[in-house]
């Protein structure tokens, strides 16, 4: 079943355009969202969450419209913004006091349950918790409302080594029953290598591919190759970096040639993402 499809999605702004953006993450999978700064996450998100208005397109959250079921809808949604300050003078109970009556299935044993988990004490203030304390206790609020699907912008920036991967830890356990589906945007590529199932990548507003972990970087070959064989490939990378020895480019799984006899692997995420962003600075 599909905890989240996103349909031909767009928005317009003045200077930026978001451009029927489609893609699924079925229920009890990690997907990670990436792209470069200014892509459109956290537009997107904004528009899954029905935070903005849509110009067209849908987003359905486990087979229901999000704009017409979303009272409903936010019961099973956790979200957390990695870098919203929100009240934050209040102590952790009061604020847990205020948002609880929000929920239906609020559930204050699974609450406390993950207090102690987390190790976050209800009378420290907001103010006092550290950038991975305040992640872990929005998911402790979700988890506790019984959120089916997790929305994280960012969750994982700001934090040390450590944190970030006792988070990806949790990412992975939370899913593990198949329950619960987590979105999840971030800069860290390497937390993505860790941790998720799916890849979806933005540039520009539009979706470039959303795939299997392993089918999408599968799907670009990084080639190394001197610099009299550039001429050979040129027209098909999706852009290139000279260096003393030859060229090192990005290019379509589909559109290499595995007769010609440049070294060619499988690249990691990071490189994708790099130069993806060197094509938009070498047409711009
Ligand atoms: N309310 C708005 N009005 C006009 N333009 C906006 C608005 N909100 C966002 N934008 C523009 O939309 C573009 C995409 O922004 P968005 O925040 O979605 O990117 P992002 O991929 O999340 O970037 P980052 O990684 O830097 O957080 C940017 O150019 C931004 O200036």
């Amino acid at each position: 079943m599909l905890s989240l499809d996103v349909k031909q999605v767009s928005k317009k702004y003045d200077t930026f355009e978001l451009k029927e953006v489609s893609f699924q993450l079925e229920k009890g999978y990690i997907m990670g969202f990436i792209g470069a700064n200014g892509a459109g996450k956290t537009t997107t998100i904004k528009l899954i969450l029905n935070m903005i208005r849509i110009d067209s397109g849908e987003v359905q959250i486990l087979g229901k419209n999000i704009a017409e079921h979303e009272l409903e809808l936010k019961q099973i949604i956790g979200c957390a913004f990695g870098d919203v300050e929100f009240y934050s003078r209040s102590k952790i109970k009061t604020l847990t006091d205020v948002i609880k009556r929000f929920y239906k299935n609020w559930n204050d044993d699974t609450y406390y349950s993950y207090l102690r988990r987390f190790k976050l004490d209800e009378n420290k203030k907001i103010s006092q918790l550290s950038t991975g304390m305040k992640v872990k206790y929005n998911l402790a609020l979700a988890l506790s409302h019984g959120a089916k699907l997790l929305i994280l912008d960012e969750p994982t920036s700001g934090l040390d080594p450590v944190a970030r991967d006792n988070l990806l830890e949790i990412f992975q356990e939370l899913v593990s029953e198949g329950e619960i589906s987590i979105l999840f945007s971030t800069h860290i590529t390497t937390d993505l290598e860790k941790c998720a199932d799916f890849i979806t990548f933005i540039e520009n507003g539009r979706i470039v591919k959303s795939a299997e972990k392993e089918e999408f970087v599968a799907s670009y070959r990084l080639l190394n190759g001197k610099e009299n064989q550039l001429n050979e490939v040129k027209d098909k990378l999706i852009s290139y970096k000279k260096n003393s020895f030859g060229f090192t480019g990005l290019i379509h799984a589909e559109d290499f040639d595995p007769g010609l006899e440049i070294n060619a692997v499988i690249p990691s995420l990071e490189e994708i993402m790099i130069y993806f962003a060197k094509k938009e600075a070498m047409y711009v």
